[in-house]
């Protein structure tokens, strides 16, 4: 082995971007106009998918993708989402997601039903409940003492992200893709995530899709040990990083929040009341169109958005989306015998 195959560049970089005293330069952190580092790609012949618009989504052909240099395998789509798609999905982290069946780092100390409703009590905020949840688990809920999946560790993936989900495989070419697993991080102005890599999946070549919301980030994506110096890349709301081929299996770090350049989830909100549907032609996943539609209109009103609204203006919210399973594998139960 050669001897810089020890040397941890990866933590360099991040301790470079987590510090305050000296706080770290912005010069070299890419964002989508570096094209030193960054490419778009042109999508002339992009199918429009009718879905988008009930998922808060702007039509696919709007949409705007880079792929990076020296990270094959991972795409940024920057900002799909119209304002009230944004609202929609920041409220559903809030207010949906961490309710039982699923699970959050809160259960280790108490285990609470329901933590947003918690949270305003009385309606008063209690802040330090609000600031204590730090990650929720979707589907198959990761466990990070084993770092294993398990069939009995499992509740239903939802419906929304799922669709979601396979709007953005879908466009992307992955047509197989099935949202099996999430993991919704909740990130404050000084949180970080240090460097980790993602291997828990049995399937590691389906890609990784990482939706995310409010406060800005700078994403750190180095190679598959952590002797390669990362790149820096900056994360706004909105932005949906795509982990596929090598860079699915690659180190990767949060060693920095921003605050927001601009505020997106208050960006044209309108209400899409015009909207119709044949429900069952059309999605995959969701059962009730109308459910979504209603949802997604309830955020235009200000006085609802309120709350999440003052959330959102201090936190950053990540949903990282998985596919646990090979393909025609149902699931992990004997899964030691196919393959694995
Ligand atoms: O917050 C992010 O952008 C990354 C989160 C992440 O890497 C993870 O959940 O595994
Ligand atoms: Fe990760």
């Amino acid at each position: 082995m050669d001897q810089n195959d020890n040397e941890d560049n990866f933590m360099k970089v991040f301790k470079y971007y987590k510090s305050n005293k000296p706080k770290p330069s912005l010069h070299n952190v890419i964002s989508e106009q570096d094209t030193s580092h960054v490419v778009k790609v042109f999508t002339d012949n992009v199918r429009e998918d009718a879905r988008t618009a009930f998922l808060g989504l702007q039509n696919c052909q709007k949409w705007n993708l880079y792929t990076f240099r020296n990270h094959p395998g991972l795409f940024l789509i920057r900002n799909p989402f119209t304002g009230l798609g944004q609202r929609y999905w920041i409220r559903k982290c809030l207010e949906e997601y961490p309710k039982k069946p699923n699970k959050t780092n809160i259960d280790l100390e108490e285990i609470i039903d329901d933590w947003w409703s918690r949270c305003y009590t009385n309606g008063e905020c209690n802040h330090q409940l609000l600031k204590k949840l730090r990650w929720s688990t979707l589907g198959y809920h990761h466990n990070w003492d084993t770092k294993l999946y398990t069939e009995n560790n499992r509740s239903s993936f939802p419906e929304d992200l799922a669709e979601l989900s396979d709007i953005v495989a879908s466009y992307l070419g992955h047509t197989g893709f099935k949202a099996e697993a999430a993991i919704v991080n909740y990130y404050h102005m000084k949180s970080t995530l240090s460097a980790h890599t993602d291997h828990s999946e049995v399937n590691l070549k389906a890609p990784l899709f990482s939706f995310s919301f409010g406060q800005s980030a700078i994403f750190l994506l180095g190679g598959q040990n952590k002797s390669t110096t990362p790149s820096a890349i900056l994360v706004q709301s909105g932005d949906i990083i795509i982990m596929s081929e090598e860079a699915r299996v690659c180190y990767h770090a949060v060693p920095r929040i921003l605050p927001a350049k601009s505020i997106p989830w208050d960006d044209n909100i309108q209400s899409t009341d015009e909207l119709s549907i044949k429900e069952a032609t059309l999605f995959k996943y969701i059962k009730s169109s109308k459910d979504v539609i209603s949802r997604l209109n309830s955020n235009s009103n200000e006085e609802a958005w309120s709350k999440y609204c003052s959330y959102i203006k201090e936190s950053r919210i990540n949903m990282n989306v998985r596919q646990v399973l090979n393909e025609n594998q149902t699931s992990l139960v004997g899964a030691e015998f196919i393959g694995m």
